[in-house]
């Protein structure tokens, strides 16, 4: 048995373009993901956001189901095409969606936890060089400050990003995220303006002395270890570390980039010049807290092939449906990293979780068993890490519902709660039950 200290906040995740449809309601207008779907061969099957969960039409049911589960908090992002569908115009009917939901949630004692951008950047705005232009830094503000406006004082938690290395370095250097470019100076350009963008909205809310309400950033964080103990391989682990983790890490938390790394691109990049001296003071300001999205560890050898000078290496341990490796251990050691290396801050888990080959059984229901183990495994070192007095503070499942996995489109199901998408059916999985039940134990049960 492993109890949570009291106020331990449980909870689930989504974000909207994943789940809520309406793509032209209200207002709205196209997100380059939008666009990126509709482009031949970018997403399993040609699947979109178009109709997703339909969770834009059926959030009180939805909410409803948080609270049949018992989260004590829900963490949801809010569509930046719907607030400013065109440049410079604000939408009213946009907010109204996310103050009915915001109230709903209330409503049934669920805190709101706010993610300001995940990844659906208005077209408007990509049309304009997307994170390549700086100006973009301008429009995220006006953003972030409409919205600490309008719902600031009803959401308690506000988080400006999510994964600003998948919004940059797997959009604009990998190309597998929209927009689909593949050029790594391009992805770091993008990276340094959404971590300046991020600032930017610190500052803001700062200025605007939001009471009891907090903001900071969610980071995808995956650990890196060396294939074998030879140096090369120590090496490559290092770089593969920078590439993942401190390149993010070490602007908000040290105000500068990390060296190695900088040595290690500028072969490739060339001049840093789109980062400007007052930039980093900026990115570094104190945040009340940081989100970390945990799924894997990186497992890497040396190889001289790779700019990176690393290519992965497939572990030992079993594997989710994504082809991740389950590693608890691996959560355990990167909270210890943060709390060694980089702060002390109230640290949030803003997502874990898992996708697994999800059926419904003749009985209707869905036995997900492997998702069990996998969250209850992870909460397990949750566990350790509070009890040696780290400052964990809450866990959001991902995710609440099946939805859009991105470029893999629906053929990935996440959810703990089952979404039939011909019918919008929910179906609780044996995940929600069992989460349930942690949650209201606040403890896990080996
Ligand atoms: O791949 C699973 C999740 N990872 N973090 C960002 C989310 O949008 C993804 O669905």
């Amino acid at each position: 048995m492993a109890n949570f200290p009291k106020g331990f906040l449980f909870g689930t995740a989504t974000s909207s373009y994943q789940i809520e449809g309406a793509v032209n309601e209200d207002g709205r207008t196209p997100s380059i993901w939008d666009t990126f779907s509709k482009t031949s061969g970018m997403t399993y099957n040609g699947d979109t956001g178009d109709i997703a969960c339909d969770h834009y039409h059926r959030y009180k049911e939805d909410v409803v189901i948080l609270k049949e589960i018992g989260v004590k908090a829900y963490r949801f992002s809010i569509a930046w095409p719907r607030i400013f569908p065109e440049k410079g115009n604000f939408n009213p009917k946009g907010i109204d969606f996310y103050k009915r939901l915001v109230e709903e949630l209330l409503k049934n004692d669920i805190i709101p936890v706010a993610t300001i951008y995940h990844w659906d950047l208005p077209q408007w705005a990509g049309d304009l060089g997307g994170w390549l232009n700086r100006d973009l830094i301008y429009w995220y503000s006006e953003y972030s400050q409409k919205l600490f406006k309008e719902i600031g004082n009803v959401v308690p938690m506000w988080i400006t990003h999510n994964e600003p290395w998948c919004a940059s370095i797997l959009s604009y250097g990998i190309g597998e995220h929209a927009p689909g470019h593949k050029d790594y100076r391009e992805a770091l350009i993008a990276a340094h303006h959404i971590l300046l963008s991020h600032g930017e909205a610190v500052k803001i809310f700062r200025d605007m002395n939001i009471k009891e309400s907090q903001i900071g950033i969610t980071l995808n964080l995956t650990p890196a270890y060396p294939a074998s103990e030879r140096d090369v391989d120590r090496l490559a682990a290092q770089y593969a570390d920078g590439f993942s983790n401190r390149w993010f890490l070490d602007p908000i938390f040290k105000g500068n980039y990390p060296e190695d790394m900088i040595e290690l691109y500028k072969e490739e990049i060339g001049k840093f010049d789109f980062i400007k001296s007052e930039d980093l003071g900026i990115i570094s300001q104190p945040i009340d807290f940081l989100g970390i999205n945990f799924y894997s560890r990186s497992i890497v050898k040396y190889s001289e092939k790779s700019m990176l000078k690393w290519i992965g290496v497939e572990g030992p341990g079993a594997k989710t449906d994504m082809g991740w490796e389950i590693r608890p251990e691996s959560l355990y050691d990167l909270l210890k990293r943060l709390d060694k290396e980089y702060t002390r801050i109230p640290i949030y888990i803003t997502e874990n979780g898992a996708a697994f080959k999800d059926i419904i059984t003749e009985d209707g229901k869905v036995h997900d068993q492997e998702r069990i183990e996998y969250i209850k495994e992870h909460l397990k070192y949750a566990n350790k890490f509070i009890k040696e007095g780290g400052n964990l503070k809450g866990y959001f499942l991902w995710s609440f519902l099946d939805n859009f996995e991105w470029a893999f489109g629906y053929s990935k199901r996440f959810g703990i709660v089952y979404v039939d998408y011909k019918t919008q059916k929910r179906i609780l999985k044996d995940s929600a039950l069992w989460y349930k039940e942690v949650i209201n134990r606040a403890s896990i049960v080996f």
